[in-house]
């Protein structure tokens, strides 16, 4: 009896202290315009996870209501939504930690990885990031420029061998599984010296558990899981912990993906801690130089042994489906644009001489960034196909956001900055961002990577890591391996585009961008086969 009565007393304390929030919410963003609600329970939200292409929705609202509106949120929640690059800089580069992840965001990124850094917060999240940043400098990666080189070559080998066996002179093969596959190996080695042998096709537990994991959690949540996890926002942390044990799609999957990746982590950890006290000469992946920046760090500084293995997942997860992603599409839009291709082609043979006139045989770091036009695409790509379509951000005070570009109210109005309460709830739109005609032109919405070309133009509010871009999310918490991504995409563009020539189908299915956790593509009437990316591929004449 008592347990019931304290049952009732926890709900009714939620209720009232989710109905007094939602109250004050609407009354500051109340005048800001926005689309509809769609229903009382969901507001726009199941739309909104449910779109037919991921950042359809993004678009249509910036075009109607400009770069910032409301959404109606869970249970009458007022939500803001915002494409500002004056925003999204005050919200992520000037503001510290005063925005902070959401609940659900926190808590499974805390099922999936554990306590690493991308779950980590405040001074602890600061912890990591310091001993992190060392294997994440440019002349600590340059490094693994001849290790990029060596496991992208087994994939054009293996490309080679199939297509001399096909007397049509072509295959069609789905590019995003073969990124997936060389991103891995690639990221073991670099980021463990592991091998995933994913290419080699020997395989580990590891690739089996993990494969197709963003799609299986993140395609079209069920409304229930929806619900559940906008309450976690009012519930305390002590309960949260229990969310490991709920029989939800996502939660049961990523809680397999963890483990799998935690027995691996183990033993890496280990063997790297014990090189380290033999005073064995380090080795240069990224566990082993963060060993030996965490054992010089002031004892209260270190990561313990929990975090260090957190990151390992952490960086596999966040460090090769996100980059075979974005060269996935890359490839889709240069076989839409064949003129382009050649212009890049033709570049990287030019360089291609130089190499060889010096005796070289692998493009150097400076010979990669000398490729202007190679680099453009890769920025428009970038900045086109987001694939992380933005972030969800809570305050932790009240605030004023700023806006470079004023929006008009409901009553007519121009609204320059917008007032915020603690608690309250921002949907951050990257894509949307990297679209705004006021910052990239009129022909925004067009792939088209000359913008990039002879400079980068100056924009009047700078965000991002790179370029201007929010595609690596900006700040403190921005990407910390961008740098890593931008290298190892620069390499695996020269190694392709000098061997291969890349174009659509004969018969062309229409190309979707599935709404998942990272944005990949998939085939119109087929996206329950997953992931796709059919391309034609033939040996360069
Ligand atoms: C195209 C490639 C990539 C994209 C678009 C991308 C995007 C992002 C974004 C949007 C975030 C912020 C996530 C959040 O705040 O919740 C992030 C964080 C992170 N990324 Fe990347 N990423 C890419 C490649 C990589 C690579 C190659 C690595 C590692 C080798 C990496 C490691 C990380 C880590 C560790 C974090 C957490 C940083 C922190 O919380 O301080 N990412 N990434």
């Amino acid at each position: 009896m008592q347990v019931l009565g304290v049952a009732i007393f926890v709900a009714f304390g939620v209720i009232s202290v989710v109905i007094l929030r939602r109250f004050f919410a609407r009354k500051t963003f109340e005048h800001i315009r926005g689309p509809s609600s769609a229903s009382w329970l969901f507001g726009n939200m199941l739309e909104f996870n449910r779109q037919d292409q991921a950042g359809d929705l993004d678009f249509k609202w910036c075009r109607e209501f400009g770069s910032t509106w409301r959404l109606n949120g869970i249970l009458g929640e007022s939500v803001l939504m915002t494409a500002d690059p004056k925003a999204l800089q005050h919200i992520f580069h000037k503001s510290g930690y005063s925005y902070r992840k959401t609940a659900d965001n926190t808590e499974l990124n805390r099922t999936l990885f554990g306590p690493g850094i991308i779950w980590a917060s405040g001074h602890v999240h600061q912890r990591h990031r310091k001993v992190m940043n060392p294997a994440f400098s440019a002349p600590q990666l340059r490094t693994f420029i001849p290790l990029f080189q060596r496991n992208i070559r087994k994939m054009t080998e293996m490309w080679k061998n199939e297509l001399s066996a096909r007397p049509e002179g072509h295959i069609i093969n789905c590019v995003h599984a073969w990124f997936t596959k060389a991103t891995l190996d690639i990221i073991g080695e670099a980021a463990f010296d592991y091998s995933f042998g994913a290419l080699s096709k020997t395989g580990s537990r590891l690739l089996d558990v993990y494969t197709n994991m963003f799609l299986e959690t993140s395609l079209h949540p069920p409304k229930l899981d929806l619900l559940i996890k906008a309450s976690w926002e009012y519930l305390p942390l002590s309960v949260l912990r229990l969310v490991d044990y709920l029989p939800l799609k996502d939660i049961v999957k990523v809680n397999q993906v963890r483990k799998a990746f935690r027995t691996e982590a183990q033993k890496l950890l280990k063997d790297k801690t014990e090189r380290l006290v033999a005073g064995k000469e380090g080795k240069k992946d990224v566990m082993s130089v963060l060993v030996r920046a965490n054992a010089s760090e002031d004892a209260r500084a270190r990561l313990s042994d929990a975090e260090m293995i957190a990151q390992m997942g952490t960086i596999t997860i966040a460090g090769h489906d996100t980059t075979a992603t974005t060269l996935t599409w890359l490839l889709y839009e240069l076989s839409k644009n064949p003129d382009y291709q050649i212009k890049m082609r033709e570049e990287i043979r030019m360089i291609r001489s130089s190499v060889t006139a010096r005796c070289d045989a692998n493009f150097s770091a400076e010979d990669l960034d000398s490729m202007k036009y190679c680099m453009a695409a890769l920025k428009e790509t970038l900045r086109y196909h987001a694939i992380v379509l933005g972030l969800p951000r809570v305050a932790e005070k009240d605030d004023i956001i700023p806006l470079q570009y004023p929006v008009v109210s409901k009553s007519g109005e121009l609204i320059r900055e917008i007032p915020i309460r603690a608690g309250q709830q921002i949907l951050t739109s990257f894509c949307a961002y990297n679209r705004l005609p006021r910052v990239w032109g009129d022909n925004a919405d067009v792939w088209d990577p000359t913008r990039f070309l002879d400079h980068d133009v100056k924009r009047e509010t700078s965000v991002g890591m790179f370029s201007n871009l929010m595609t690596f999310s900006a700040g403190i918490r921005g990407c910390i391996g961008w740098r890593f991504s931008v290298m190892e995409s620069q390499v695996i563009i020269a190694e392709i585009l000098e061997n291969f020539e890349f174009s659509l189908p004969s018969d062309p299915p229409e190309i979707v961008r599935l709404p998942s956790g990272v944005v990949a593509p998939g085939v119109r009437g087929k996206i329950e086969k997953g992931i796709q990316m059919p391309l034609q591929i033939s040996i360069v004449q």
